[in-house]
């Protein structure tokens, strides 16, 4: 998928190098009727050298979503998953569809390979589980670091620091394409203002990170996303500022963004009404408890928002260590059977193979296969443990309700 990637990549940048030049020459071409408005002349050169871009080192064009958009075409079949799976979980977070929604997968995508493997598990999950549960993949190919380290496939998809955004780009978008084609629909993490173009109508789900969900940019995006949006507590904890979030995205908003070409555009939304708290505890501790649910219905409650909460078994509520996502599954699948209605969605971090590997970027042939490069995954069997008790949890709090 890389080399098809590349190629297209290559391609589509020769074509917006031609089109940036051509703007730029319209622009010129301009300039002596503005100054004759404006009633000025042409000044003498100014030297902008250590004022301007002083700190940037490169500055390339990319590949723009229209373009990516053109030759990497939606199928029938992907429209189809994204279309019913939209619909599918924002009655189960409403309460009109009695289901969970969990959404399972890789931390981070860094091998398409894997990856549809691991949709293609999940497709069989979807068939087994269909009747109790709406299952989405992670499909996560950015990532939001604490500090430095690899950003995630859509930006270094080599895994090797050649960092080629617009390869990355068109893989990400050609991937997505692949695992809803298999009937598999997609979750994301939206972290800045462009990516989530290049997958327009291809996420089901986009989860807001906890390190920006005090973000008002963030905010304002998902304001006008057509996918459902959950959004997660903060890294310290903070579940006021996911109830936040909510208040402000389900708001219209005026802002600055691009359109499908990569040109400034002002952007007025809607405001979205699906946003809902994801609990993903914090490191002083997790917030998957009865006590936390509690909690979190009462600050919605007191905001007149929805009971409606996601639990995300991994990051704070594992404390990072995979094996402890089933702890946190068997005591929501308990919360959920003995009746809690507020719980409509579980996440859970697992791949091919369980654990997790350091990444090194002098060697990414090393790599093992089928393992995450990011936090720590059960693998295949443990999900499917997972799988069983969410959706036999569900059944008993259908036939008690
Ligand atoms: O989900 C993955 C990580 O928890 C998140 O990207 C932060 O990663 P880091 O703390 O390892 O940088
Ligand atoms: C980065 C993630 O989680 P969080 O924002 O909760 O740390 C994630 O789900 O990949």
């Amino acid at each position: 998928m890389l080399e098809q990637a590349t190629q297209v990549a290559d391609l589509l940048l020769d074509v917006q190098t031609r089109v940036n030049a051509r703007i730029d020459a319209a622009l010129i071409e301009l300039l002596p009727e503005v100054q004759g408005r404006l009633g000025v002349g042409e000044g003498p050169p100014v030297d902008l050298v250590d004022l301007v871009n002083a700190r940037i080192t490169g500055l390339s064009v990319v590949v723009t979503p229209a373009a990516v958009a053109s030759v990497v075409p939606l199928s029938e079949a992907s429209v189809g998953t994204t279309r019913t799976a939209r619909r599918a979980v924002t009655e189960v977070l409403d309460g009109t569809d009695d289901r969970l929604t969990v959404i399972a997968g890789p931390c981070s995508i860094h091998d398409p390979a894997a990856a549809l493997e691991y949709a293609g598990f999940l497709a069989r999950m979807r068939e087994r589980h269909g009747n109790d549960l709406e299952i989405l993949m992670r499909t996560y190919t950015e990532k939001p670091r604490t500090e430095v380290d690899w950003k995630g496939f859509a930006y270094d998809p080599f895994l090797d620091g050649s960092s080629r955004i617009s390869v990355g780009l068109v893989a990400t978008r050609m991937l997505m394409c692949r695992i809803t084609e298999l009937g598999v629909p997609v979750a994301a993490e939206p972290l800045n203002a462009l990516t989530p173009q290049y997958v327009n109508g291809l996420v089901t789900y986009n989860g807001v990170g906890a390190r920006n969900v005090t973000d008002q940019t963030a905010r304002e995006r998902v304001s006008g996303f057509s996918s459902v949006v959950g959004f997660k507590n903060s890294p310290e904890g903070s579940i006021d500022a996911a109830v936040q979030a909510i208040v402000a995205a389900r708001a219209p908003h005026e802002f600055l963004g691009v359109d499908a070409h990569g040109v400034s555009a002002q952007l007025s939304t809607t405001g979205n009404e699906t946003g809902h708290v994801i609990l993903r505890g914090a490191k002083a501790g997790p917030n998957y408890s009865r006590a936390h649910i509690a909690e979190t219905k009462a600050k919605l409650a007191a905001r007149g928002l929805p009971e409606v909460v996601v639990v995300d078994a991994s990051h704070g509520n594992s404390q990072k260590d995979h094996r402890r996502q089933i702890e946190v599954v068997r005591d929501l699948a308990g919360q959920v059977a003995g009746g809690e209605r507020a719980i409509r969605g579980v996440m859970v971090e697992s791949n091919l193979v369980e654990g997790r590997q350091d990444l090194d970027q002098r060697h990414p042939d090393r790599l093992t296969y089928g393992c995450s490069v990011t936090d720590a995954c059960v693998d295949l069997g443990t999900t499917e443990v997972i799988l069983a008790e969410l959706a036999e949890a569900v059944r008993v709090r259908r036939t008690t309700a």
